[in-house]
């Protein structure tokens, strides 16, 4: 495939996004309380998603593009002790819910990224966070899988992609952070 017609798909798919705001100013309002009231986000994925998870957990506890207190997030892919011994002593379908476990609260919200939505760990820890009382969010792609079935709210991006999905993901990710500045800063 050449690059034209990887970014085609990239701006086809995007164009779409604009129908996501009232969902995305939906969860920023969302977060917002969950932060006031002393709760936090925990966002976790695998692969590419892994990576993005901690991207966003860094812009809330660090800082995304203005000053402003910071907010309590935690990404679940981070601490490869835990995931090295959970994953070689128990199993990888449950290295996020053993965090899951350790480390959520009723007040907290829960964010699984997954482009299928079909990925074992993160079903599993959905299940869990459900089980503590937090509110689930799953961001996919078009299709939701079996995460659509069990998360409180689903934001599926138009593409059945991986790479567009997770870019997809990234915008919107990057509009939270935006929301939260304007919320938070000054
Ligand atoms: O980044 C990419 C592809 O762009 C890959 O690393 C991708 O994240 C991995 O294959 C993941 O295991 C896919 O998991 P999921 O999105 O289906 O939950
Ligand atoms: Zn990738």
């Amino acid at each position: 495939m050449s690059f034209l017609s990887t970014l085609q798909r990239h701006l086809d798919t995007f164009q779409q996004l604009s129908a996501y705001e009232p969902a995305v100013i939906a969860l920023a309002n969302h977060v917002e309380d969950c932060i006031r009231n002393g709760g936090k986000v925990l966002f976790m994925g695998n692969g590419g998603s892994a990576a993005d998870s901690q991207h966003l957990a860094a812009e809330f506890v660090v800082r995304y593009k203005m000053e402003r207190p910071t907010m309590a997030a935690i990404a679940l892919t981070t601490d490869t002790s835990i995931l090295t011994a959970h994953a070689n002593d128990y199993s990888f379908a449950t290295v996020f819910s053993r965090q899951m476990e350790a480390l959520a609260k009723p007040e907290d919200i829960v964010i699984g990224l997954s482009t299928s939505g079909n990925s074992a760990n993160i079903i599993d820890a959905i299940k869990v966070a459900k089980s503590i009382g937090c509110y689930t969010y799953a961001w996919t792609g078009a299709s939701g899988g079996e995460l659509a079935n069990i998360s409180d709210t689903t934001l599926r991006m138009p593409s059945t992609e991986t790479a567009r999905i997770q870019e997809a993901h990234m915008l919107i990710g990057h509009w939270l952070c935006e929301e939260m500045d304007n919320r938070f800063a000054g």
